[in-house]
């Protein structure tokens, strides 16, 4: 979690006024995926009205122009046929310029939609909970951000829009040919429920290859993110060609997965094409037996042509729809992350420093997907912990004893399974969700250096800081003297992450930048961790010495220094185990006294 709180859904958010229960979720309006695509639904009726309309065309065109060329062999007068030729233009015509129209307002429709989408799924990514966003933003992630919300383009252009066409069309064929001959009606209807048939089979049939390419493209994802991005260890440990060959053997899989779709589409298509000849002979035949005249029974086959040719994408669009459901399910699951909730009248946080209270608080993560363990993970099981106003607390304990955890429920960053969290005295969840994580906010383990220069990634946590506010921050975070050294000094850039910067010098910055926020709640997570024991310490006791500044949460293994805390709380699997001052815990057998053997073994 970054602590900085850099990502929100400030700019698409909708109140909530309705919600019972005195707080009303925040953020993009439920209704998933829908209501992406609602707001432009008139646009979306235009799309689907050209369409039918071009598809109506088309009928007109082979109709007239059947009915034009049949009548003409019987030699009329020249003023006989001015209306069909006139018809066959028109519809020519219409029919071009409507399928252009078409093609524009759907397009249009699926690419608004795509966006106000992703910025969704966005949205919805950055809030979901610690516990399951760990699962959400690897490779996973990346292919439900990118192809599956895609895949709803395809929902509109590929599915919904032709579908829509098919049926008016087939219907408007139907009702041509029982004109032209009414004994021909129902054998057109039966071919066109074939065609139908023929779209729902394939669509089964190809279920389960599509959802076989999903699960290899969702695989392959992963894996290539994992070559990507761990391409130096893999190369250290002499992993890469494992690897290398675990994503060549995802991808073959994925191939083979593509060919099936592909070899039944061709499948089904050809026996789309075969229903579709064997009606219009069909037809022909029915209206030669039942005596019409060969104009009728030009028009009755060319139409059965044309209306079964208009019913044929259906297939089409049953099959690529079973292959984009599970896609458009996923993205609605992501989308149905609860937004946090937001008191209808939120209080103000009382100003300066905040006691922070935890009572009775639980956490649960999910077990991690392919752990074998189902089932959660207990963080925090039942934790009671009191912080005054102003203290300076350590929170020390072996790793996975939820030392993490506690700093996350404190700013609001984890869902609770049970329990409460007062600032200031009163229940965070009356306060303002935004204005909570402005106060109680510090540096995380994951917090994330910006491409830029060191100056604007400090003052990120401050845009208005004045130079020496800067310098003050710096220098308790023994970032000046790398800052000093480099070769443009604050000015100097540095990338994504962190790079060009050392471990030990990101981490300063870092420090640097949340000491520069000083919020009334300051969370440091290990701040000191990638420095060595002597500056690690020095920080340490300058953090809890510094003057000034708001309440103090500080998770740290080192603990050379803690005896300048007011407090040390020693957790272990989720509870406190042991709290007072360093000289008080180290006077008692108890675990606190072993982690500082166990430190002075080390050094
Ligand atoms: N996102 C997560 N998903 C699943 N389990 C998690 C997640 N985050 C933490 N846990 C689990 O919760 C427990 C407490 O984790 P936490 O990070 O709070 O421990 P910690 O004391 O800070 O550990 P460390 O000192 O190693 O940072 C651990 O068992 C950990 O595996």
């Amino acid at each position: 979690m970054n602590g900085e709180a850099m990502v929100g859904g400030g700019g698409r958010e909708a109140a909530w006024a309705s919600a019972p229960g005195g707080t009303a979720p925040r953020g993009p309006a439920r209704g998933g995926m829908w209501s992406a695509i609602r707001p432009y639904g008139v646009r979306l009726v235009a799309a689907g009205v050209a369409g039918v309309a071009a598809e109506l065309c088309g009928l007109g065109l082979v109709a007239a122009a059947a009915w034009l060329i049949a009548r003409a062999a019987q030699q009329p007068t020249m003023a006989a046929l001015s209306l069909a030729i006139v018809a066959v233009r028109g519809f020519a015509v219409g029919k071009g310029a409507l399928r252009y129209l078409e093609r524009l307002a759907g397009h249009d429709v699926a690419l608004r939609a795509l966006a106000e989408l992703r910025g969704r799924v966005f949205d919805a990514l950055s809030r979901t909970p610690a516990g399951r966003s760990a699962a959400l933003r690897e490779g996973d992630a990346l292919t439900r951000m990118v192809a599956d919300v895609d895949a709803v383009q395809d929902v509109l252009l590929r599915c919904l829009l032709p579908a829509v066409a098919a049926v008016v069309c087939g219907g408007a064929g139907l009702v041509v040919c029982a004109v032209a001959v009414p004994g021909a009606g129902p054998v057109l209807g039966g071919g066109l429920v074939a065609v139908v048939v023929l779209a729902v089979a394939g669509a089964v049939a190809g279920g389960r290859a599509a959802g076989r390419v999903a699960a290899e493209r969702r695989v392959l994802a992963v894996r290539t993110l994992d070559v990507l991005e761990g391409a130096e260890d893999l190369v250290v440990f002499g992993a890469r060609e494992r690897f290398a060959a675990a994503a060549g053997e995802s991808a073959r899989r994925l191939e083979r997965a593509e060919r099936a779709v592909a070899a039944l589409t061709a499948v089904v298509s050809g026996a789309g094409f075969l229903v579709q000849g064997l009606t219009a002979v069909a037809v022909a035949w029915v209206a030669v037996g039942a005596g019409a005249d060969e104009v009728a029974v030009a028009v009755a086959a060319l139409t059965a042509l044309v209306a079964v040719e208009a019913v044929l994408p259906l297939a089409s669009a049953a099959q690529r729809l079973r292959e984009v459901l599970p896609a458009w399910r996923r993205v609605g699951a992501v989308l149905a992350t609860p937004p946090p909730r937001r008191p209808r009248c939120p209080r103000p946080l009382p100003p300066g420093p905040l006691s922070v209270e935890l009572l009775g608080v639980r956490v649960a993560y999910p077990a991690p997907s392919g752990s074998g363990a189902g089932g959660e993970v207990v963080a925090l099981d039942g934790l009671d912990l009191s912080v005054e106003r102003g203290r300076r607390v350590a929170i020390v304990g072996a790793s996975g004893a939820g030392k993490s955890t506690v700093l996350a429920v404190a700013s609001g960053e984890v869902e609770l399974a049970g329990g409460s969290v007062l600032l200031g005295g009163r229940e965070s969840s009356v306060h303002d969700p935004d204005e909570v994580r402005l106060a109680v906010r510090g540096l995380t383990q994951d917090a994330h250096v910006f491409a830029g220069t060191v100056r604007a990634n400090l003052l990120l946590a401050r845009p208005g800081a004045t130079e020496g506010e800067l310098v003050t921050a710096a220098r308790r975070a023994r970032l000046l003297e790398v800052v000093e050294a480099l070769p443009q000094g604050w000015e100097t850039v540095v990338g994504a992450g962190g790079h060009g910067l050392s471990g030990g010098q990101r981490q300063r910055l870092l420090l640097a930048r949340a000491l520069l926020a000083d919020p009334p709640v300051l969370l440091l997570d290990e701040p000191a961790e990638a420095l060595d024991p002597v500056t690690a310490d020095e920080i340490t006791r300058e953090l809890l010495t510094m003057p000034g500044g708001g309440t103090l949460l500080l998770v740290t293994h080192r603990l050379a220094a803690l005896g300048h805390a007011d407090e040390v709380v020693v957790m272990e699997r989720g509870r406190v185990a042991q709290r007072g001052r360093h000289e008080a815990l180290l006077a008692v057998a108890g675990p606190y006294r072993d982690l500082w053997e166990a430190e002075l073994l080390a050094a």
